[in-house]
Order: C-alpha cells, then sequence, then structure tokens
C-alpha cells in the first residue's frame, strides 16, 4: 500500500455535459485515483450512477476507480460494480446493521473477486465498531458530512476518529489506508491531513475552476 497522499475527485460535481474533457483533466492532474458515488435514492436520498456509467469512466482513464456504495444492499452491487472496473470498493457499515459479521463476509467476498475493499462509517455512527474488521481493510473512509450530496461544509468533529484510526493502525501494526469524504476544500484538507487522512475525496472544490490547479493545491 502506498504511503504518499491520494486525492481521490468526486465526478458527483463533475459537468456532465463536459465529461470527457473533464476527466482528461483528471488525467493530466496529479490525482491518482476518481472517485465514483453510487447511491440508491434508498440507502441516502439521491440517486446517482450505475454500473455502465463506471465503464464509460473506465473506458477514458487509467485512474484507480474508488468507488463509494451508498446502497442498501452493498453485498448485491459490489460485485456488479467489480465487474464493471472499481478497483476499490467501499461500503456503509450501516447498511449492513452494523454487523461486523455480515461487514466481514462482504469484505472477504470483494477480495475474492480481486478488487480492494474498505467500510464506511456515516457522521453518527461510533468508528470503534469497526475494531475487528480493520485488519481486512484496505481503507477506511470517515465520512465528513452526511452521505447523500455534494457541496457540504466539513465536519471538524469527525477528526478524533481518523486519529483513533491512526492510533490502531500503528498499534496493531496494519496498513490501511484514512480516507475523508465531504467537504475538503483548500482550507479543510490540512486538518484532514494533521490529523492522519492520507487520502482525500474531494469534488465540489475539484470541479470549480482550475481542475489541475485545484488538484495540486490539495497535495501542497
Ligand atoms: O460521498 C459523497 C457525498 O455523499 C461525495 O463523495 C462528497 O460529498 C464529495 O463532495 P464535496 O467534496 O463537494 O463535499
Ligand atoms: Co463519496
Amino acid at each position: 500500500m502506498e504511503n504518499s497522499r491520494i486525492i481521490s475527485p468526486s465526478v458527483l460535481s463533475m459537468d456532465y455535459s463536459k465529461m470527457p474533457e473533464q476527466v482528461a483533466q483528471l488525467n493530466a492532474s496529479p490525482a491518482k485515483w476518481l472517485h465514483f458515488d453510487v447511491m440508491d435514492g434508498h440507502f441516502v436520498p439521491n440517486l446517482t450512477f450505475g454500473p455502465d456509467i463506471l465503464k464509460g469512466f473506465c473506458k477514458l482513464s487509467d485512474l484507480v476507480m474508488d468507488v463509494h456504495l451508498m446502497v442498501s444492499d452493498p453485498a448485491k452491487y459490489a460485485p456488479i460494480f467489480i465487474d464493471a472496473g472499481a478497483n476499490m470498493v467501499t461500503f456503509h457499515v450501516e447498511a449492513l446493521d452494523n454487523d461486523m459479521e455480515k461487514v466481514q463476509s462482504l469484505l472477504d467476498e470483494i477480495h475474492k473477486l480481486g478488487a480492494m475493499a474498505g467500510v464506511v462509517v456515516k457522521p453518527k455512527t461510533d468508528v470503534k465498531i469497526i475494531q475487528p474488521v480493520l485488519s481486512s481493510c484496505d481503507m477506511v473512509l470517515i465520512m465528513t458530512v452526511e452521505p447523500g450530496f455534494g457541496g457540504q461544509s466539513f465536519m471538524e468533529d469527525m477528526m478524533p476518529k481518523v486519529k483513533w484510526l491512526v492510533n490502531q493502525r500503528e498499534a496493531k501494526q496494519l496498513s490501511y489506508r484514512i480516507e475523508v469524504d465531504g467537504g475538503i476544500n483548500g482550507t479543510t484538507y490540512k486538518t484532514a491531513v494533521d490529523s492522519g487522512a492520507d487520502t482525500l475525496v474531494a469534488g465540489s472544490f475539484v470541479f470549480k475552476g482550475n481542475i489541475i490547479e485545484n488538484v495540486k493545491a490539495l497535495l501542497k
């Protein structure tokens, strides 16, 4: 697992009338990943992309496809998105009733299908419940907004979760990445990085103005 900071621009905030041009800008930027938010209109009150759209992004880019499943049935959809080209699949523990046996099974299934796997926790979920599955995670995603929409404000009070993950990783000699998602911009990213986040999702910040310069600003 790489140790340097990774920027994963969220295409939720892209201008879809300019999709190929904007993906070309991401390809030319120092972003290494592309964050793809799958929302089912049930787990969250918004509806986004299906697997065929991911296939389209894969044709336009060699970036690592970082698929964030905000769906009520992640066990059904994880294999479908891996088949469509997902490299990293993260799913919400809340969608599996915070049941770590179910979470462990899905992490194992995603690995068996050849993708990297991680879990996501919503702002109100206690991160400590995921302790039993940490050794099977390639990444843990801490939501810094309520999932469902781009353009919301960063919740700084999620930083203790990031710090707990850093401590657990060190204590248990694990190597998962720590990703934050929601409200990351040219100011808030510093708070996240100082707390120990190494993987930054950014949507509205990256796609407003110059995409390449905005990605660079998150790497300073
Ligand atoms: O998962 C998400 C929302 O549920 C998005 O990845 C996130 O909101 C990115 O958008 P922004 O950077 O504008 O907050
Ligand atoms: Co996301």
